[in-house]
């Protein structure tokens, strides 16, 4: 890498999230605890064609056949990643399956065949360290909420809110001089978000999601049928927490009798239920809720969240973050972190029983 240890570095982060929508890329200008500056971004999405391989794959582990999805991943990540300019890359790579509790967490993606085709350094393979420690492996957004609370000059704690297929929400007091502080974080997968919607609206109407919330706001909550999912154990758990996007694939179950607005409005009524559930686990109430994720453009989903719970509830870019590219962002960041031997999850995000640097470097 440029530059004496401290001065700070353009990464490049790549993030393609659970929805299986395509690759995120964004430039931040870093020293892996500050934010500098942000750059450029970037967006390719996956054709019909790559969004049905990268589907058949979902919840396949290392050693099955994934030929195909691993060809898919490569290509679309050097077709997104090579018109930038950067010091370092941070490459998530396309969570296929997630069971820290059990065989692991997948994320498929070959850093060593990026980090040759693109000729620059690599970050990659974020989650298994912290997963092999005892950790969930996720959140990992977290430590880059962080630094998002800093930025914005937040003086009371904040919280973020990741509305993607699944939801993660991380509470900061930004008093804190380094986000593995004891008590500077608290972060955890609060349910299912977007997910089971989109499962719902591709059953019903061949649609891949219920578009700004256009079919749920035609519907009525169903009580009965929020009260079921909320007795989920999972609402239970304590956090550290979290979650595989089809972990709640049985919630299309709960909604099979209702007609189609009635269902998306419930689904939808759940994704919220899940944060507010959430947020009482927070040490205190945060000055605001800053949401980030493709569910803030869903007014019916930021409604149901605004009108229940007792602090602010903006989308990201009430204080001048791109909630489109915030987990990109985020892998930026910590792939810098790695780079200088910082640790990239904590206790109080991953439960890990110490803060932890996962990730593995290929360079060039
Ligand atoms: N205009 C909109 N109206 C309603 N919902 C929307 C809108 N735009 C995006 N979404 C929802 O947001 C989803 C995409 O969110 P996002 O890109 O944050 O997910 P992701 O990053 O793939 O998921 P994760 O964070 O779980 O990995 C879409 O699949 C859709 O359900
Ligand atoms: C295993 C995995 O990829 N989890 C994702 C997923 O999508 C949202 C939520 O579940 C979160 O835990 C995580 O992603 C974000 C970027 C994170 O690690 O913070």
């Amino acid at each position: 890498m440029k530059g004496k240890l401290a001065d700070p570095v353009w990464a490049l982060g790549a993030m393609s999230g659970t929805s299986l929508d395509g690759v995120d890329a964004a430039l931040v200008l870093t020293d892996g605890v500050t934010i500098s500056e942000f750059g450029a971004s970037g967006y390719r999405g996956y054709s019909d064609a790559e969004q049905a391989v990268l589907r058949a794959a979902l919840g396949k582990w290392p050693g099955d056949d994934l030929e195909d999805a691993a060809a898919v991943v490569l290509e679309a990540h050097i077709a997104t990643l090579r018109g930038f300019d950067a010091d370092v890359v941070g490459f998530h790579g396309q969570t296929l399956a997630h069971e820290p509790q059990g065989r692991g967490t997948h994320q498929l993606g070959d850093g060593a065949a990026l980090a040759e085709a693109l000729g620059r350094t690599v970050v990659w393979d974020f989650r298994s360290t912290d997963v092999e420690l005892g950790g969930q492996g996720a959140p990992l957004a977290p430590f880059y909420h962080w630094a998002c609370a800093k930025w914005i000059g937040a003086d009371a704690p904040v919280a973020f809110l990741n509305l993607g297929g699944v939801g993660n929400l991380t509470w900061v007091d930004p008093a804190s001089d380094k986000p593995d502080a004891p008590g500077a974080l608290l972060a955890f997968d609060t349910g299912p978000a977007n997910a089971p919607i989109n499962d719902l609206m591709m059953e019903r109407r061949g649609l891949a999601y219920d578009k700004g919330g256009a079919l749920a706001a035609q519907g009525q909550v169903v009580d009965g049928a929020l009260e079921l999912f909320l007795e989920e154990g999972y609402f239970r758990k304590m956090p550290p927490k979290s979650l595989d996007r089809n972990d709640f694939s049985l919630m299309l179950d709960l909604v099979r009798e209702l007609d189609d607005a009635d269902a998306a409005a419930t689904m939808t009524a759940m994704a919220a239920a899940a944060v507010m559930q959430g947020m009482e686990h927070c040490p205190v109430v945060p000055q605001r809720l800053l949401v980030t994720g493709g569910g803030r453009h869903n007014p019916v989903m930021m409604a149901m969240l605004g009108s229940a719970l007792d602090c602010a509830v903006q989308p990201v870019e009430a204080v001048g973050l791109d909630g489109d590219m915030l987990e990109a962002q985020a892998f930026a960041y910590l792939a810098v972190r790695v780079m200088r031997g910082l640790p990239t999850s904590a206790p109080e995000t991953t439960g890990v029983p110490a803060p932890v640097g996962g990730g593995r470097i290929s360079r060039v």
